[in-house]
């Protein structure tokens, strides 16, 4: 489920990660994160933090467009294999492991530079499947409000072109 004002995935949002997700064969969900200055942690290299975002990005963009449920990330653990450097790109491979009831798990690799590039960070988390009152409830009503339209845009693009 794509959001443009997401800090993950939206388009338009400055200093955000720009992440993009598809569905790609044998189930998996595919990302790629551009490891930009405005990334830094230690200098030359990627915060540690924003890289465990991109993999919530990449874990929630997964749970969206496997499951087609709304679900909040309640656990996320992160594995810092190497060192990502600024400039370089994480391809990030996310599959679904398995539902129990509303828990959803799911994990992914980041390989450095190359779709078969050396591991450097792995992920697993735990999602839940909330209904849409989370986010009325939680949030800015605004928000949402954008979000549906925004959907139901996406709903016609997609009539018209699917
Ligand atoms: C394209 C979209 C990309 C999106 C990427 C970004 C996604 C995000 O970052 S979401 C934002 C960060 N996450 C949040 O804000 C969530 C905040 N937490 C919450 O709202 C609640 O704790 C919530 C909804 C996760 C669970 O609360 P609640 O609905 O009351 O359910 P609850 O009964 O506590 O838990 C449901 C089940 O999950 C389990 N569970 C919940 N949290 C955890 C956890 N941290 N660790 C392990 N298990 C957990 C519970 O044990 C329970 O299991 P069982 O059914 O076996 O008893």
């Amino acid at each position: 489920m794509h959001y443009n004002e997401c800090f993950g995935c939206g388009d338009d949002v400055e200093g955000g990660l720009h992440i993009q997700s598809a569905v790609a064969e044998g189930m998996v969900v595919v990302s790629q994160f551009e490891v930009t200055d405005a990334h830094q942690g230690a200098p030359g290299l990627a915060h540690g933090g924003l890289l465990a975002c991109a993999f919530d990005e990449a874990l929630g963009s997964t749970v969206g467009n496997l499951l087609r449920r709304p679900a909040v990330t309640g656990r996320l653990e992160t594995d810092f294999r190497r060192p990502v450097p600024v400039g370089s790109t994480l391809h990030i491979v996310a599959r679904l492991d398995g539902v129990a009831g509303r828990k959803i798990y799911v994990s992914a690799d980041g390989r450095l530079d190359a779709e078969d590039g050396p591991i450097a960070v792995q992920a697993r988390a735990l999602f839940v499947t909330v209904g849409f009152e989370h986010f009325t409830s939680h949030g800015h009503t605004d928000a949402m409000q954008k979000f549906r339209q925004a959907r139901t845009r996406e709903r016609e693009d997609w009539d018209i072109n699917p």
